[in-house]
């Protein structure tokens, strides 16, 4: 599994559908999942975190589903905090792991991106919350997994979706 991260608008899901794709892998996203189960519908209309215990449930549910079935996965979603790492190795998902990408994106071009998006649920002050808990959780969160043995790729997430895409097909190239 390839792991994805980076904070809201920052290109996650355009990245791991179009390389779930080239690769023939299944795609899972976090934010996706979470959306469709409406488990967590009070909770996303504010911005607030979510319970990372049911959270982790919810992704390793699925995650585990495809490997089942002989599947593989790319996997998006943003970092939480430092014991959702132990919650994750814990069920399993760092042995399926093959290495971390993080997309770097300025808060700047997030918003441009985010505003044009308009997704239904997107709005201003969700949006800065967002950024603001990634900036203050991201480094904890993925040094944690570092810790844990987990490869993390820092990727440059500007530029066409085509260039971002191919600086991660270089990564999957060499690993
Ligand atoms: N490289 C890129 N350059 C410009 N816009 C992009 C790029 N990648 C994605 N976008 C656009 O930015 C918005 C956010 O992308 P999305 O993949 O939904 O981000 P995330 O899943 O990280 O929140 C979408 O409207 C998407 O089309």
């Amino acid at each position: 599994m390839i792991l994805i991260y980076g904070p809201a608008g920052s290109g996650k899901s355009t990245q791991g559908r179009m390389l779930a794709e080239k690769m023939g892998r299944t795609w899972l996203s976090a934010g996706q999942l979470i959306r469709d189960s409406h488990r967590f519908d009070e909770y996303t209309s504010k911005g607030t975190m979510i319970p990372e215990n049911i959270l982790v449930d919810l992704l390793w549910e699925n995650m585990n589903a495809v490997f089942k079935d002989g599947g593989e996965v790319i996997f998006d979603g943003q970092p939480g905090s430092v014991e959702q790492v132990g919650m994750l190795e814990e069920k399993g998902v760092f042995t399926h792991t093959e290495f971390a990408v993080l997309l770097k994106v300025p808060e700047e071009e997030l918003l441009i991106r985010l505003a044009e998006r308009g997704r239904e649920d997107d709005n201003v002050e969700v949006w800065k919350q967002k950024i603001s808990y990634f900036e203050q959780k991201s480094y904890s969160f993925l040094t944690e997994m570092k810790s844990r043995g987990v490869q993390i790729y820092e990727v440059d997430g500007v530029g066409s979706i085509k260039e971002v895409n191919q600086r991660i097909m270089e990564l999957v190239q060499k690993n």
